[in-house]
């Protein structure tokens, strides 16, 4: 079948999107993949899906597949991207829409200046919701955060890395580093990802606090490798540091792929992320 898809990417962060009212699409995690691969498909970090929602309440349900072909519940990024393509492609005349995705409903806003702002909802922080699995492991206080103890074998050698651990909707683990361009994202983004107390794997968050208003962030996301920016890796790093006495709502996080803007007004608040998000080119591949 030829497969109709809009390529578009949020700070850097990148999209395959496919209108799934008007097209038939029925893959398996197999063809996600095959589509995803930089050099024998179109390419992306994650495929983003439009479906219509049965809940009365939304006005689209939104399928998330990480470039490993896994579907997955949350992504910040590409709720900008989503609310970008429904206006773009004529599905919709609402700049404020409700959309359905597997974490439950999420609400993006298209602002006057072209960026798009996302209520992601409440951050989680209960360890089985997120899930993590907290059996042997004595969290230490910190604000009113609580740091874990993630032992990593680096080379037959442990090293113990304090990381906040919470779900906005998918899991994050964020440690907080001195410098964000030396932390050791490939070598101990992978460790984190695997570890054994994250059942369903974890995105692993390297923040670089730069004042009480600014971050700098690099994410190793679950399924995608490093990804120049994550959305909801964002909104976790700002939530952990401002949990950690760090920061200060909002916050300016500085991916290397472009700037994000993070609100939150404390526990049981939604999470506001506001960032980019753009169209690069139309296109159809035959799957
Ligand atoms: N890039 C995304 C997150 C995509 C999903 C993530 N890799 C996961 O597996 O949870 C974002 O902008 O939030």
């Amino acid at each position: 079948m030829k497969l109709k898809f809009t390529k578009m990417h949020g700070a850097g962060n990148d999209f395959v999107v496919i209108d799934a009212i008007n097209q038939q699409i029925d893959f398996t995690p197999a063809q996600w993949k095959a589509l995803a691969d930089r050099r024998f498909g179109v390419g992306a970090d994650q495929l983003l899906v439009v479906e219509k929602s049965t809940n009365p309440s939304c006005d689209f349900r939104y399928r998330i597949f990480n470039n490993d072909g896994g579907e997955v519940e949350q992504c910040g990024n590409g709720a900008r991207a989503f609310a970008k393509f429904v206006a773009e492609k004529g599905l919709t005349e609402r700049r404020s829409i409700a959309v359905e995705t597997m974490s439950g409903i999420i609400a993006p806003r298209l602002e006057e200046d072209g960026s798009v702002t996302v209520d992601m909802g409440a951050p989680v922080f209960d360890p089985a919701l997120v899930p993590f699995d907290t059996e042997g492991l004595q969290g230490q206080p910190e604000g009113s955060d609580t740091l874990w103890p993630l032992v990593l074998e680096l080379a037959g050698e442990k090293e113990t890395v304090p990381v906040s651990v919470l779900s906005m909707g998918n899991p994050h683990a964020v440690q907080v580093v001195p410098d964000v361009d030396t932390a050791p994202v490939e070598l101990t983004g992978p460790l984190i990802e695997h570890h054994a107390h994250f059942p369903n794997r974890v995105n692993a968050g390297f923040m670089q606090p730069v004042s009480r208003n600014h971050i700098r962030l690099r994410v190793f996301e679950r399924g995608a490798g490093e990804t120049l920016a994550c959305g909801t890796g964002a909104c976790a790093a700002v939530v952990a540091g401002i949990r950690r006495g760090l920061l200060d709502s909002p916050v300016r996080v500085d991916a290397r792929g472009g700037e994000l803007s993070i609100a939150w007004a404390g526990e049981g608040e939604p999470v506001y992320l506001t960032g980019p998000a753009v169209t690069v080119f139309e296109g159809e591949i035959t799957v």
